[in-house]
């Protein structure tokens, strides 16, 4: 089993054990309570038609590279991104393998004006309504993750409740089953989340696979502002980052740094 499967597998004995918790109807209860989701790719957009789009990842662990950030203060990062000029947050919630907690995305979202994509790992569509229960604007499709079924239904779910979805590939035949779906927010992933190798050069070589129209994110390893300038060569303006900013004293400063040089 790859870490990615076993990651998989210890999610779907969470969210069996978490539906016996909580019944639908009472997130439904908890979603008509929320504020209306804000609109994640119109965010990204705004800002990549400006310059370049970012998605900053609060992120605290990680099964790679192990702790990443131990004074972890998520409304102060929320607010420190939004300041250095990110367009939009990823926060993961997943906390066996990456130390997370629905509570991160909570006070992140409170912190700042942001839309909030939920870093996890989905494999039932009961997730997205808690997604949305919780304020979540966005949600993560892995295509590595899913079959083709279990992705449209989760899209499906994703979309009645107005939030988008950010779909995650890494080789050709992933962009050729995203592109079946309705989404047009690919995410090309440089990290392989089977042996975790890192090369910004699968964003290079999937761009030019994705659907017409699509808005490219490139994803993972990406650590300077001339990372983000190779990447936008080959027509990616928008970027998930998490561990590079994660790492930085000044994260607002180093933000800026990223998308201005
Ligand atoms: O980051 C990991 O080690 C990891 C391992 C297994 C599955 C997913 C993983 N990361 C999720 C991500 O895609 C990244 O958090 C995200 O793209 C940001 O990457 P980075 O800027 O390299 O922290």
């Amino acid at each position: 089993m790859n870490k990615l499967e076993e990651i998989c597998a210890t999610k779907r004995e969470e969210v069996a054990a978490r539906k016996q918790e909580r019944s639908l109807s009472d997130l439904e209860t908890a979603i008509r309570a929320q504020t209306p989701p804000r609109g994640f790719q119109a965010a990204l957009a705004r800002a990549q038609d400006d310059r370049f789009g970012l998605i900053a990842e609060i992120k605290k662990a990680s099964p790679s590279k192990g702790l990443i950030r131990a004074d972890f203060e998520p409304a102060a990062h929320a607010r420190a991104y939004a300041a250095g000029g990110a367009a939009c947050l990823s926060v993961l919630t997943d906390a066996p393998y990456f130390q997370g907690h629905e509570d991160y995305l909570i006070a992140a979202r409170e912190a700042c004006d942001l839309p909030v994509l939920r870093k996890d790992f989905m494999v039932d569509p009961w997730q997205v309504a808690e997604a949305r229960a919780l304020g979540a604007d966005a949600i993560l499709i892995i295509v590595a993750a899913l079959d083709d079924s279990v992705m449209a239904e989760i899209e499906a779910a994703a979309l009645d409740h107005s939030m988008d979805v950010l779909i995650e590939v890494h080789d050709a035949a992933e962009m050729d089953r995203a592109a079946r779906l309705s989404s047009r927010l690919i995410g090309v992933n440089n990290r392989d989340l089977k042996t975790f190798t890192t090369d910004l050069a699968t964003t290079e070589q999937l761009a030019p696979r994705a659907p017409a129209e699509s808005l490219l994110v490139g994803e993972s390893g990406i650590s300077s502002h001339a990372d983000c300038a190779r990447l936008a060569d080959s027509g990616v303006r928008s970027f998930l980052v998490g561990e590079s900013l994660m790492r930085q004293a000044d994260v607002a400063a180093a933000t800026r740094t990223l998308l201005h040089g």
